[in-house]
């Protein structure tokens, strides 16, 4: 049954709600409070003195309506129920208490590989388990090969799969799984009893933490023994192939849209990208169609554009947008949403002040917006916050439309996303 309160978790949130739910995370049945969070940093146990490694926490914001006692349901982003949280705590921006598992998560690549702790300690019962937990390609097999020998264990395959990479660590942990069973791991030793079970394990910053971490997973598995594969090694292509979004932000009339389209023309004439132009206009009359120019509207309508511009930089293709994007915490979400897809991000800040801006008032809308007749108008009575993170700053006021656009197409040129 679902709860009168509803929450979407972030991607590492639910990923340690699916592990919670699974047993996985054993003895956790549900995300910690502060008080546990700060003695699992301080001290790697809980307040009651349980060993654990790391906090397993969920942020809810201050004005989400739910108390201790009420239920939470959890959902997923495309809106599926997956849990039910009973809060026993708010604080420190965190809501604490147990989960209670809704359904099985459906889908997602390699869904039926997601196999619980339950199921799997149920197939290698009464075996000895080696596991190995693994974010990236196992190429030398020996060791394990030569443990379980030693063990007689059968060996267990825990590919870690969170985020963009996941479906590749668990390709590589089929493969793995294919050379230990046929005997050409290394060590010359056909291992008895290969399983694999997909674990979404959100990596730990702190490196022995993330050990720990993965150590306590596999002994919820039924691991005697665990190795952890190696680091994985991470060589992002060639700047020209990855996805790069360029994102102007600015007053209005500082030009922004007249840098972004000649930057855009100078791309289509060299020929070597494909390119996504979001035009403001088109923006906010497609796309953002019935949005006005509140705070919360503002925000919606740049996290749409950073959507789209991410969704372009996933495939590879370059994404040039230029709204005014006033407000520094949604210019960051952006970010983090490009380079979430593993693409690029530059910010391009057109920092024309906002007397010359007043002074071209090509609309109109600055004398209209002094005359009150045009309320929340950036610059004048509503605010924008200068970025402190500009990848690149680019003043108009006394310098040509084209000398404006090679101070942009330059750097990416001199960086290699543009051939
Ligand atoms: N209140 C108010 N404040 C600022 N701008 C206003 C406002 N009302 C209308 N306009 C016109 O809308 C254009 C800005 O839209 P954006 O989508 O770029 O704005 S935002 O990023 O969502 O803040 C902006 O166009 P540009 O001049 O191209 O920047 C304005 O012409
Ligand atoms: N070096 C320059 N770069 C960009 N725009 C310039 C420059 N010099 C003058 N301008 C003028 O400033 C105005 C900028 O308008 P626009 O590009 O629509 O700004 P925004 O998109 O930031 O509102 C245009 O009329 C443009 O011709």
């Amino acid at each position: 049954m679902t709860a009168p309160f509803e929450w979407t978790p972030d991607a590492r949130e639910l990923a340690d709600l699916e592990l919670l739910l699974s047993g996985a995370y054993h003895p956790l049945t549900g995300f910690m409070g502060p008080a546990d969070a700060h003695s699992v940093d301080e001290h790697g146990t809980l307040a009651d003195g349980t060993p654990w490694p790391a906090p397993v926490t969920l942020a809810l914001p201050g004005d989400h309506p739910a108390a201790p006692g009420d239920r939470i349901t959890l959902r997923d982003p495309e809106g599926a129920p997956l849990a039910v949280l009973t809060v026993t705590e708010r604080s420190g921006g965190l809501a604490a208490g147990p989960v209670e598992a809704l359904g099985a998560p459906e889908h997602g690549p390699f869904a039926r590989l997601r196999r619980t702790p339950a199921e799997v300690r149920e197939e290698l019962a009464g075996r000895e388990v080696l596991a190995v937990t693994m974010r990236g390609p196992l190429d030398d097999l020996t060791e394990i090969e030569a443990t379980a020998g030693e063990l007689g264990a059968a060996v267990l395959l825990l590919p870690l799969a969170f985020g963009e990479g996941g479906p590749a660590v668990v390709r590589a942990a089929l493969r793995a799984r294919d050379r230990l069973t046929e005997g050409t791991g290394g060590a010359g030793g056909t291992v008895k009893g290969v399983s694999v079970a997909v674990v979404p394990l959100a990596p730990r910053e702190d490196h022995a933490v993330d050990l720990e971490l993965r150590e306590r997973v596999a002994e919820a598995y039924g691991a005697a023994e665990h190795l952890a594969g190696p680091e994985p090694v991470t060589l992002p292509g060639p700047p020209h192939r990855r996805g790069l979004v360029v994102f102007f932000t600015g007053l209005s009339g500082s030009g922004k849209s007249t840098v972004a389209r000649g930057l855009r023309d100078a791309l289509l004439e060299r020929g070597s990208r494909t390119v996504t132009y979001l035009d403001g206009d088109v923006v906010r009359h497609l796309l953002s169609a019935g949005l006005g120019f509140s705070r919360e509207d503002r925000d919606l309508n740049i996290r749409r554009i950073g959507f789209v511009a991410a969704e372009a930089a996933r495939h590879g293709g370059l994404a040039i947008c230029a709204p005014i994007a006033p407000y520094a915490a949604t210019r960051d979400e952006v970010r983090a949403m490009v380079e979430a897809v593993g693409a690029d991000f530059l910010l391009v800040h057109v920092a024309t002040p906002l007397a010359e801006c007043e002074r071209r008032d090509r609309k109109g809308l600055y004398a209209k917006a002094r005359a009150g007749l045009i309320p929340e108008f950036t610059g004048i009575s509503a605010p924008y916050e200068e970025p402190d993170d500009a990848d690149l700053v680019v003043d108009t006021t006394a310098v040509t439309v084209e000398q404006a656009v090679r101070t942009v197409l330059d750097p990416l040129v001199q960086g290699g996303w543009v051939r």
